[in-house]
């Protein structure tokens, strides 16, 4: 009997989310015989599979599931099927947003760090990655113009029209704000906050509330930049970032580039986390509806999203350290998914089985 158990909800989604979930539960397995401790896993619906098999993208029994565990982890979800109901009966916005909110999930980390063996697939030049990097977006993930109301479309004189509602209140700036200066502490110590202070008001009080929470870290270099220059700056020089301090909607846009820079977004994990140890654990790239039911997508992002639980909601920094670490080794032996392969020598191209069977035979 381990002596340790924790209760996991797992929620495959649509498109390569069960192809790579499956890849991730076989590294807990492997993490069960390795530590001792035991994840209790109870299987969920959501998404278009939530649609298509209860009715509902975010059915009932789905929340009660998650509500009895200890953590989530999240496939993806959404796809063309589904495109054309409602909008707020699709995955994204009927399943994935809710559960957010539902779970208190404010803060949203997504960690961009260059493996060694991948500078080549990059599609920034070597000397621009060469020595690698690593930073950090912390993305508030409740708020901002993703939740806010009113939003809609309707018609007034004859004219259809969309809008939506960018709104921040200073407690939820605040919050994340301070996530991100104690985490920066714990790394390189610099907080770069992204807004667009130029234009929208409420990018004006975020700056207003970054920089009266940072004078309480002293030790923390804070800078600001406007997210149209932050995203040049990106591919310009990714090694002047630490900590990427951004709300909902620029955090979105930023990571999807910064997970680029990696090599793929298949490779960029995320933890979606709440006061305490409750989070859900994701990768941070969608369903690929592109290349779904091949059995080629990587599974590393949701691989190393389940690390990302070990460390952040069980507390196990060993076995999460022994994760990363095997996923290090992998790509250091040449192992490659399509999205990362470039077709030098010493690379052997795997479909997603294959680079699961060889993370857990490195673990
Ligand atoms: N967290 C979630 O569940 C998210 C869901 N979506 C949904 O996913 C669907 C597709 O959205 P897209 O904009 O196409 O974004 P996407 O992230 O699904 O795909 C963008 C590109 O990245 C590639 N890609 C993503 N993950 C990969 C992996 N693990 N291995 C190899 N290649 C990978 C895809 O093949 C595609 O070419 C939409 O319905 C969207 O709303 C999008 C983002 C996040
Ligand atoms: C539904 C979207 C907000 C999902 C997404 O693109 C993300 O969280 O990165
Ligand atoms: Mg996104």
């Amino acid at each position: 009997m381990a002596s340790e158990t924790f209760k996991v909800a797992v929620l495959p989604g649509d498109g390569i989310g069960p192809e790579v979930m499956a890849e991730a539960l076989k590294v807990l397995d492997a993490i069960e015989k390795k530590y001792d401790v035991q994840f209790e896993r109870r299987h969920a619906n959501v998404g278009g599979a939530g649609i298509d098999l209860e009715g509902k993208a975010l059915p009932q029994t789905t929340i009660d599931i998650c509500k009895a565990a200890d953590a989530i982890l999240f496939g993806s979800v959404g796809g063309p099927k589904w495109e054309s109901l409602p909008p707020d009966e699709q995955p994204e916005r009927g399943a994935l947003l809710p559960l957010r909110k539902i779970f208190g999930l404010f803060c949203n980390l997504r960690p961009a760090i260059i493996f060694p063996a991948l500078t080549g697939s990059s599609t920034l030049k070597e000397s621009v990655i060469e020595g690698g990097f690593n930073l950090l977006v912390v993305r508030e993930l409740t708020g901002g113009i993703y939740f806010a109301e009113p939003k809609g479309i309707e018609t007034v004189d004859g004219v259809r029209r969309g809008f939506d509602t960018m709104l921040y209140t200073e407690p939820e700036i605040e919050r994340i704000t301070r996530v991100a200066f104690d985490i920066a502490r714990k790394r390189a110590s610099k907080v770069c906050s992204i807004d667009k202070a130029n234009v929208l008001s409420t990018s004006v009080l975020w700056r207003q509330v970054v920089e009266r929470v940072a004078k309480e870290y002293p030790d923390v270099a804070l800078s600001h930049m406007y997210v149209d220059n932050a995203a040049m700056q990106l591919v310009r020089w990714p090694k002047q970032f630490d900590v990427l301090l951004c709300g909902n909607m620029f955090g979105d846009i930023i990571s999807d580039e910064a997970a680029m820079l990696t090599g793929s977004l298949g490779m960029l994990p995320s933890a979606s986390l709440a006061e305490g140890s409750f989070g859900m654990y994701e990768p941070s790239g969608g369903s690929a509806p592109d290349i779904a039911g091949q059995g080629i997508a990587n599974p590393i992002a949701q691989i190393l999203s389940a690390s990302m639980m070990l460390r952040y909601s069980f507390g196990m920094q060993q076995a999460a350290d022994a994760v990363d670490a095997a996923v290090e080794k992998v790509l250091d032996q040449g192992y490659r998914t399509g999205d990362i392969y470039q077709g030098t020598s010493g690379e052997t191209r795997v479909n997603t089985v294959e680079m699961g069977d060889a993370i857990v035979a490195a673990l």
